[in-house]
């Protein structure tokens, strides 16, 4: 009897293990069969639009040749502090617009066509339709940094945050942030003094990147969540961190279901993950616990009284966000929020290192605006012309992203320039390229010339989109402009800077555009000062 059960056990088993093989070999075979459909589909419909491609393998796509041509680009430094990186960055762009013009097809990996687009006009129907989602490898490999948050979410979801966080940078918010901003530049001030001071010459090398990086951390941290956030420092430690994690992730963190392995990177990850959302729940926990209506004057404030807020208000009339969402927003906002900023601080004013001459004309507006006082006030921000104007020039020559990408969620069909983009084809901007391309921007492309945007009509739509474009665009680009105008204009007004001879030019795009090895400068404390 025994006997029995034994071998109908064994027979039950190979059964199964024969329908799980069965299973696996049709799930392949699926896999493939519908690769190649979609090649051969996407690459027939789009070659009779007279869109060609470098030839892409069936599994990989153009990902190996992508990664040996940065990787080839990057390897060593800049021969010059030239402003022509776009070949460096986006070398496998710069190689195959060369052959098949300003629109031609890639693959990111097998299963994801994209269209590179270099077309103004094209490029704003793009990032102004709402048949193109967020989507894509990209996305997914930032997923642990931004989670479920606005710059990840879509369709209703994005739409529903969207309408909670633009109230928390409107014009007025940000003058209330004013004072946070004022107070971080000038300890940025005394920090630098205290360095001069203490060298035996009047001059210190600095490498801006990394301390502008602290400061604009500092700046969004207290301006997002309070100047009590007694976490703060461990805080921004943590996410700086988990940035370095998720970079170093290996490509095959994309196979569905990687992330739930216990691997040694993944549990950091995890690790880190669950400290920041602690800290996060914490403090908003802290919050609700006034039991008020008013949690705060800062953006996490705001958040909360839009989702917990007893009160009618104008934000009421949206539908208010869980606690989980919430806590990526959080994390979204931190992260989104400095950066960039950073970044485009430390590159006007390397720019300005270069070019002594804007820096001597930019100081004396800075001056001419302060008129004696020792911090700006919101009226004093656009009478700051020429600094506006300066960082929109370093933001043409150094955008932080690089390239941003967009998903078919149909057939698209463009008013002009007669294209339809396939559903679930990507549709990409190159940013970087739009930015340096003569034939928008005139033969002086490559110069640093902020005066080019002293004309208003300088910019033709879809030729400069530093903060994207569209429904989509930057929601914290007014805020980064006021930061940069504030944390620059305090800097001019104290110190003046060259490049020192240890810096090596060496830009790289990473989840932002930055100095490789830092930015080294030389500061000289002024003399009135
Ligand atoms: C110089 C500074 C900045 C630059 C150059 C910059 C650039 C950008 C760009 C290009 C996008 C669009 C990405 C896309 O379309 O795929 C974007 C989106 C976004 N940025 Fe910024 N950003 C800056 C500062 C900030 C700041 C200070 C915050 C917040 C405090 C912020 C929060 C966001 C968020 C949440 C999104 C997603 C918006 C959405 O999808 O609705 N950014 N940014």
């Amino acid at each position: 009897m025994a006997m029995e059960w034994w071998s109908a056990i064994i027979a039950a088993l190979a059964l199964a293990k024969s329908i799980a093989l069965n299973l696996v070999i049709a799930r392949v075979v699926g896999f493939v069969f519908s690769l190649c459909r979609l090649h051969v589909f996407v690459r027939r419909r789009l070659a009779k639009q007279g869109i060609l491609g470098p030839k892409p393998s069936w599994l990989a796509g153009n990902a190996v040749e992508m990664k040996r041509l940065v990787a080839s680009a990057t390897s060593a430094d800049m021969k010059s502090t030239s402003n022509d990186i776009s070949a460096r960055l986006l070398p496998f762009h710069h190689k195959h617009a060369q052959t098949y013009g300003k629109r031609f097809l890639a693959w990111s990996v097998g299963w994801e066509p994209f269209v590179s687009i270099s077309e103004p006009e094209l490029i704003h129907e793009i990032l102004n339709s709402t048949d193109f989602e967020k989507s894509g490898i990209q996305n997914r490999f930032m997923m642990p940094l931004f989670g479920r948050g606005l710059v990840m979410a879509t369709g209703k979801a994005w739409d529903h945050q969207r309408r909670l966080l633009n109230p928390a940078f409107y014009v007025e918010r940000i003058k209330g942030f004013l004072p946070t901003i004022n107070f971080c530049a000038s300890g940025l001030v005394q920090e630098w003094k205290g360095l001069i001071r203490s060298s035996s010459s009047n001059v210190v090398e600095v490498d801006v990147h990394s301390v502008l990086t602290s400061v604009t951390a500092d700046i969004i941290a207290r301006t997002s969540f309070g100047h009590e956030f007694t976490h703060r420092e461990e805080y921004v430690r943590l996410e700086r961190e988990l940035e370095v994690c998720v970079l170093n992730q290996p490509a095959f963190c994309l196979i569905p279901g990687y992330r739930y392995l216990p691997t040694k990177q993944n549990r950091k990850l995890w690790e880190i993950t669950r400290k920041i959302r602690s800290y996060l729940y914490e403090l908003i926990d802290a919050r609700l616990a006034t039991g008020k209506d008013h949690f705060g004057d800062d953006i996490l404030g705001l958040l909360l009284a839009a989702t917990f807020s007893s009160s009618p208000s104008s934000t009421k009339k949206v539908p208010p966000m869980s606690k989980d969402v919430l806590i990526d927003d959080c994390k979204t906002l931190f992260f989104a929020g400095h950066e960039s900023s950073a970044d485009l601080v430390t590159w006007s004013m390397m720019l300005l290192a270069l070019n002594p001459e804007w820096q001597a004309r930019a100081r004396s507006e800075v001056l001419q605006v302060l008129d004696g006082c020792e911090v700006l006030t919101s009226e004093m921000l656009p009478k700051l012309k020429l600094i506006g104007n300066i960082l929109s020039e370093t933001l043409r020559l150094y955008p932080a992203a690089v390239a941003i990408r967009r998903k078919a969620v149909k057939d698209v069909v463009f008013t002009k320039g007669k294209l339809v983009i396939p559903k679930g084809v990507c549709a990409e901007v190159p940013i970087l390229r739009v930015h340096h391309d003569p034939e928008l921007w005139g033969d002086d492309v490559l110069e640093f010339n902020p005066d080019r945007f002293s004309k208003s009509e300088a910019v033709a739509a879809g030729s400069y989109l530093p903060f994207g474009w569209g429904p989509r665009i930057c929601i914290g680009r007014n805020f980064a402009l006021a930061e940069a105008k504030v944390v620059l204009s305090t800097l001019l007004d104290n110190f003046e800077w060259e490049i020192s001879p240890s810096y090596r030019h060496s830009p790289r795009a990473g989840v932002t555009l930055y100095p490789q090895h830092g930015m080294q400068l030389l500061l000289r404390q002024l003399p009135q000062n």
